[in-house]
């Protein structure tokens, strides 16, 4: 795992508050821009204006599954959040699945439910976390771990071998959930469920005025407990702190529970908490101009996204989306996306941080608009969330052709988006 104890910081001591700040220290210090007028630009853009409503709304969060209860539900979704990464993979795995990251981390938790339910033991629990193997979780992806190589010593002969990007992401799965079940029976939990339950009890406590206060005790609990939450770095002797896992989680708890009285306790309030910063928001946010990379030539990122500032690219992207055909589109052949630039640690750092602060500008701008400008049909611009701001960037990505052709950037070997 990438984990290198060297180039981590400390954990924060105020999460959400230290979240912000870092990154946009390291915004500014890698010298990417985001300007008010960019921000407007796409706030009144035909395509944001026509789409915020319907796309941030739908959160796809309801799984059609029979929960015995709400632990078991809890449990669920803190497992899918635990393994809400494989960004890197997407392109191998559309090839393989026709499905992308997020899809395959959803097939692949109905495979672990469904299992648990018919079989003997629970793999949703630590005990069960910690016996899963590769073989399993690539047949519940019903993926091939396999790559054809030329037989060693055999001319002309192809052979099947363990190996290739899908056997490198079903590794990082298994370790994850070993990790993650040793480190919950050693603290003797039954599941991540119970951690979790615990933890919002905790929050719960330290309600007050300030929304953020419960939020940062449950990620100080989660995060300080499980290294797969860690998500943490150094970049130039700066800390940068993105914990996109352990906020999804705490959001995804909210949107199933938060409107609903079914839980003993009062669960946080998560519309003030910063976005669930991935290899998608950035890229997106860079394609529709709102990220602009071009003095930021320390790491290199000014060369990593090539067209990104052309004019009449982004008033096509920013414009209602193209026509589409009549084809139905079952029937069109699935062209699976092509990779995007595959950059390193301190990369996707800088561009995660970036986006994450980018969302905290957007909203700022979209809060200070002045009512008396607005025709009445756009005051609820004013009012848009970060998570809705996270969800429209996420969603909007698949929701047009144009959008699903742009490159999103690649990090392997990460566990953490
Ligand atoms: N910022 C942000 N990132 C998100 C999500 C989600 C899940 N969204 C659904 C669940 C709740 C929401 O309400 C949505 O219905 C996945 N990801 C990230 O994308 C990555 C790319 O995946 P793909 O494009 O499929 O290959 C995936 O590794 C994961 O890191 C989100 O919501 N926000």
């Amino acid at each position: 795992m990438n984990l290198n104890s060297s180039l981590r910081p400390p954990l924060p001591t105020s999460y959400v508050a230290e979240v912000r700040k870092t990154c946009a220290a390291l915004r500014n210090a890698q010298k990417i821009d985001v300007t008010d007028a960019a921000i407007k630009r796409l706030l009144f853009s035909s395509s944001f204006l026509k789409s915020f409503k319907r796309i941030s709304a739908n959160h796809g969060l309801n799984f059609p599954l029979n929960f015995p209860s709400i632990h078991s539900e809890i449990n669920f979704l803190s497992i899918l959040s635990l393994l809400n990464f494989a960004s890197g993979y997407r392109v191998p795995l559309h090839h393989q699945t026709g499905r992308g990251a997020w899809d395959n981390i959803r097939a692949l938790m109905f495979g672990l439910y469904i299992t648990s339910s018919t079989s003997q033991g629970s793999l949703l629990t630590a005990k069960g976390m910690q016996t899963i193997t590769v073989h399993q979780v690539a047949d519940l992806m019903s993926v091939n771990l396999h790559v054809e190589k030329p037989h060693s010593e055999i001319p002309g002969l192809i052979v099947g071998k363990l190996g290739g990007p899908i056997f490198d992401l079903v590794k990082l799965i298994v370790t994850t959930l070993h990790e993650t079940g040793e480190v919950l029976e050693s603290i003797g939990e039954l599941d991540l469920g119970s951690f979790v339950i615990k933890s919002l009890k905790e929050g719960d406590a330290k309600q007050s005025a300030d929304p953020n206060a419960s939020v940062d005790v449950v990620l100080s609990k989660i995060v300080g407990a499980f290294p797969a939450f860690q998500d943490m770095a150094i970049v130039d002797g700066q800390p940068v702190y993105c914990f996109k896992k352990a906020l999804f989680l705490v959001h995804a708890i909210v949107i199933r529970f938060g409107s609903s009285n079914k839980l003993p306790f009062q669960i946080p309030d998560t519309s003030q908490v910063p976005v669930f910063s991935d290899n998608v928001l950035p890229s997106i946010l860079v394609h529709l101009g709102v990220i602009d990379l071009s003095r930021s030539t320390a790491h290199g990122l000014h060369t990593k996204f090539p067209g990104a500032t052309d004019g009449a690219r982004l008033d096509s992207l920013l414009g209602l989306p193209p026509q589409v055909s009549n084809t139905p589109t079952d029937t069109k052949p699935k062209i699976p996306p092509k990779e995007g630039p595959i950059l390193t640690k301190e990369q996707s750092y800088i561009l995660r941080a970036a986006a994450l602060d980018a969302c905290e500008r957007i909203i700022e701008v979209a809060r200070s608009l002045a009512e008396d400008g607005l025709p009445m049909e756009q005051y609820w611009i004013k009012n848009i969330t970060l998570p809705e701001l996270d969800l429209w960037l996420w969603a909007v990505a698949k929701d047009r052709t144009d959008y699903r052709e742009l490159e999103r950037f690649v990090e392997k070997d990460t566990v953490f988006f």
